[in-house]
């Protein structure tokens, strides 16, 4: 047990996305009604999660699906009085820049039957090899729920699924399955296309958010009725936290002497507001935001040894909501009535310039089912780069209203892949590092409860709750 055994008196997040806003939370639920926590927010509240207004109504423009067991946000979702609504599948086609390699079938049986016919057992082996990766994946929650926590994403990964998770980092998701022995074909024409609609990039990404990605295209999807951003600013109410409105600058320790005459170390932790710029100290610092230079650009200050750069770079996506109707001529149909398909996804094919397109419902009716492609509809295009007015006009007949957001939307995923640390200093904690291993809201909401529960042991001196090897057999004889 550790020197250090009063409260903290004040404790800063940096960012008000589903990371900060989880963290809060969390660092409440430890640390108790007595210490004041300011989430530091220079947009929104929600970050990542975000809605775009196309023809009067919100769709999601960033953060839009959750898994079924995405407990950490079916949780947020179920405290705070929101709903989930189911998202509602139309008919996929993968189209590789010439034709439609695979066309889902209304008819359940006939979908098995192609895939059989086109790639064999491979999707039923997928569909297990997943399954296998998610089960380990959800060792966390039991951890979490018995209040253990780890120091690094590494620890925290190698405890949930040992050497093969943190061997999953190193190699390509296209590496992981041809090693475990899916064929080419199938790597190409179905786990490609899911990571380009997923992530914006190839099967040259890791193999751990290759396989969330994969996990990503089961069945059971949903999505908060109203917009995921709502959990947001729910946690932040629910924690009692302030939102202060201002953009972090630099954080830098300082030692200050205490009342009773000792030294105590906190963080001065300087911001630029409307009103210019301040700052404030506190015990601990949780950084809920990118470190990266094009993101959350924040100096470090006098620490020894220095807090490292971390220069790797976010990889931009383009999301195009286009009112209208699709030109399906484009994509091979010369008779409309003939197009099926509310989801389109894309094989790697340079001559490409959309990695996925797909009609959308709004946030407010989520669930009800989507319009027919073939209607005028509300498209969510993503692409690499903003689309061109020509470019438009090849993918749609006719449309009245465009719409865009870019985003530095998450890692440029290249293994072999190090995860950037979760300590950063003394009480200076680090959240996104663990969007390197996969990016994904629930992630976001894991690395919060992780870093509130280290913030809260190390600040305790609960050593044995950090870092425990053999958790797993551990809890399992706990019973
Ligand atoms: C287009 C798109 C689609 C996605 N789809 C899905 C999906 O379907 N399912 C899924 O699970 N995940 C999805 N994701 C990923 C998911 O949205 C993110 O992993 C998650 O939202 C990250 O949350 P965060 O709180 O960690 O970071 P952010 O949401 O980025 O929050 C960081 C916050 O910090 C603020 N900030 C930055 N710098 C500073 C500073 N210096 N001072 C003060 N504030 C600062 C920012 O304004 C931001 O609000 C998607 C992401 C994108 C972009
Ligand atoms: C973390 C675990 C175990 C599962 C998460 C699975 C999941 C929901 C992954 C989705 C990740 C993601 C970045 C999706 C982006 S785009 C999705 C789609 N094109 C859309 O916008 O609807």
């Amino acid at each position: 047990r550790g020197e250090q055994r009063g409260a903290p008196g004040r404790i800063a997040v940096v960012g008000g996305g589903i990371g900060g806003s989880a963290a809060a939370y969390f660092l409440r639920q430890k640390f108790g009604r007595g210490v004041r926590i300011e989430v530091l927010e220079r947009e929104a509240v929600g970050g990542r999660l975000a809605t775009l207004e196309v023809e009067g109504e919100g769709y999601e423009a960033g953060g839009s699906i959750l898994h079924p067991l995405n407990l950490h946000m079916k949780h947020f979702v179920k405290e705070l009085g929101l709903s989930a609504a189911p998202v509602s599948g139309s008919l996929a086609g993968i189209y590789n820049g010439e034709e439609f390699v695979f066309e889902e079938s209304s008819w359940y049986i006939i979908n098995v039957l192609k895939l059989l016919w086109r790639y064999g057992l491979n999707p039923l082996r997928m569909y297990m090899w997943v399954e296998d990766i998610l089960d380990k994946f959800m060792r966390i929650y039991r951890y979490q729920t018995h209040d253990y926590t780890f120091s690094s994403n590494e620890r925290l990964l190698h405890a949930l699924g040992g050497n093969d998770f943190t061997r999953m980092l190193n190699q390509t998701i296209d590496e992981a399955m041809q090693k475990a022995s899916f064929s080419h074909k199938f790597i190409n024409e179905v786990v490609c296309p899911t990571m380009r609609d997923y992530y914006g990039q190839g099967v040259n990404i890791n193999g751990f958010v290759g396989a969330v990605s994969l996990a990503g295209a089961e069945s059971g999807l949903w999505s908060v009725k109203g917009g995921n951003k709502l959990v947001c600013t729910g946690l932040i109410y629910a924690s009692k936290a302030e939102v202060i409105s201002g953009t972090v600058l630099s954080i830098e320790p300082k030692t200050r002497p205490r009342s009773t005459g000792d030294p105590v170390n906190l963080y001065q932790v300087t911001y630029n507001t409307m009103a210019g710029v301040t700052g404030d100290t506190y015990d601990i610092v949780v950084i809920a935001a990118p470190l990266n230079s094009k993101i959350a650009n924040i100096t470090f200050k006098n620490f020894n040894p220095p807090v490292p750069e971390f220069s790797s770079p976010y990889h931009q996506i383009i999301v195009t909501f286009v009112h209208g109707r699709l030109n399906t001529s484009f994509f091979g149909y010369r008779d409309p009535s003939a197009f099926r398909f509310g989801a389109i996804f894309t094989t790697e094919n340079p001559k490409l310039f959309i990695n996925s397109l797909g009609v959308v419902s709004p946030v407010e009716k989520k669930g009800e089912g989507g319009k027919l492609p073939t209607q005028l509809a509300v498209w969510k295009v993503f692409s690499g780069e903003a689309l061109t007015k020509e470019q438009l006009g090849l993918l749609f007949s006719s449309y009245d209203s465009v719409k865009v957001k870019k985003w530095l939307a998450y890692p440029h995923y290249s293994p072999p892949e190090k995860c950037p640390p979760i300590v950063l200093h003394d009480k200076l904690y680090y959240l996104n590092g663990i969007e390197w291993a996969a990016s994904a809201m629930e992630m976001s909401a894991i690395a919060a409860k992780n870093a509130a529960l280290l913030a809260y042991h190390r600040w305790y001196g609960n050593a044995e709750m950090i870092d425990q090897e053999d958790l797993y057999e551990k809890l399992k004889t706990e019973l």
